[in-house]
């Protein structure tokens, strides 16, 4: 299978179509081809193709099950493929390595380190020396505004604040690609969209590919440009979106036009309107049984 354009449901603007077309001559940064992933006789991923571009953002959505976890795990290279294979600039990805930093929903910080050692594990992992380590850790730590909790311990900061360390520990290796797995999930909303803000801030200053997977529609349509739809049983790729909402993004852009015709299209390729009905028929049938009721003996 190869990659799907944008559907005839939104004509592209000559200026979109613009955008996806100087996106489309970047260099390659990730590409998966022929992907198949099976755990006994469940077909997690079926022929995935796809190819990441060099500083692009692209989300991944789908019903419970699809395999985007499968998929991010072995972009990851903690995961093997059943076939098919992931390219990181060229390179077959076999195994995790420092130029895919990971961030995942979970608080994944080593509560029993200090936020400035959880940042300085990896790089003093990676082999940098423990001075050079601290203060490439204290640079991170400034840039996501923790400098006063620097000696403080996971467990003392807020969810909001921990995925931002997490952010910074997962960046300070300086990795290409940026793989997130429904990082701001446990967040409330208020935190959510502060996170949302904040990382596109990080993605606009560094050089950063990000694949992050997410169950929220506003979320990936705020933060993507393009997102990846997939479908269960088997997991497969039904559409890949190119969105049409300009660039920088900001939250004033939630109502526009481009922004809800992109989230409906999307919400119909998750909940075909033929489920939708099959959802009505059967709200009506429990309607019906109501209407039906003995009205005298429920009052
Ligand atoms: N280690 C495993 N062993 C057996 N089956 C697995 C394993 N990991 C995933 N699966 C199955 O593969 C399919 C895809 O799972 P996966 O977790 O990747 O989906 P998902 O889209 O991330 O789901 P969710 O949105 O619920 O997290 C599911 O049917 C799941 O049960």
């Amino acid at each position: 299978m190869t990659e799907k354009e944008l559907p005839s449901y939104l004509d592209q603007a000559p200026e979109v179509k613009d955008r996806f077309d100087r996106l489309k001559q970047r260099p390659v940064t990730m590409e998966v081809k022929g992907l198949n992933k099976q755990f006994g006789e469940v077909i997690a991923l079926k022929d995935i193709n796809l190819k990441i571009h060099k500083r692009e953002f692209v989300c991944v959505i789908g019903p419970s099950g699809c395999g985007k976890s499968t998929l991010i795990r072995i972009l990851a290279g903690l995961e093997q493929a059943s076939s098919g294979q992931v390219l990181l600039n060229g390179e077959a990805v076999t195994e995790p390595g420092p130029e895919r930093g990971m961030v995942f929903q979970g608080y994944t910080l080593f509560p029993w380190l200090t936020v400035k050692k959880n940042i300085m594990f990896g790089l003093i992992e990676s082999g940098y020396d423990k001075g050079t380590a601290e203060s490439e850790a204290r640079e991170w730590i400034n840039l996501i505004g923790l400098t006063k909790f620097e000696n403080s311990y996971p467990h003392q900061l807020s969810g909001g604040m921990k995925q931002r360390v997490a952010i910074a520990r997962a960046l300070a290796n300086r990795p290409k690609v940026l793989l997130m797995d429904e990082p701001f999930g446990a967040l409330d909303a208020q935190t959510r969209a502060k996170m949302q803000a904040y990382l596109l801030e990080i993605w606009k200053n560094i050089d950063i590919t990000v694949f992050f997977i997410t169950h929220d529609l506003d979320e990936a349509v705020y933060l993507a440009d393009r997102i990846l739809v997939l479908k269960a049983n088997p997991g497969e790729v039904q559409e890949i979106v190119e969105v049409p909402v300009p660039q920088p993004r900001s939250p004033d852009q939630f109502m526009n036009p481009e922004f809800l015709a992109t989230k409906q299209h999307i919400e119909e390729l998750i909940h075909p309107p033929s489920e939708q009905e099959e959802d009505d028929d059967h709200l009506n049938l429990v309607r019906m049984v109501h209407v039906n009721d003995d009205v005298g003996s429920v009052f």
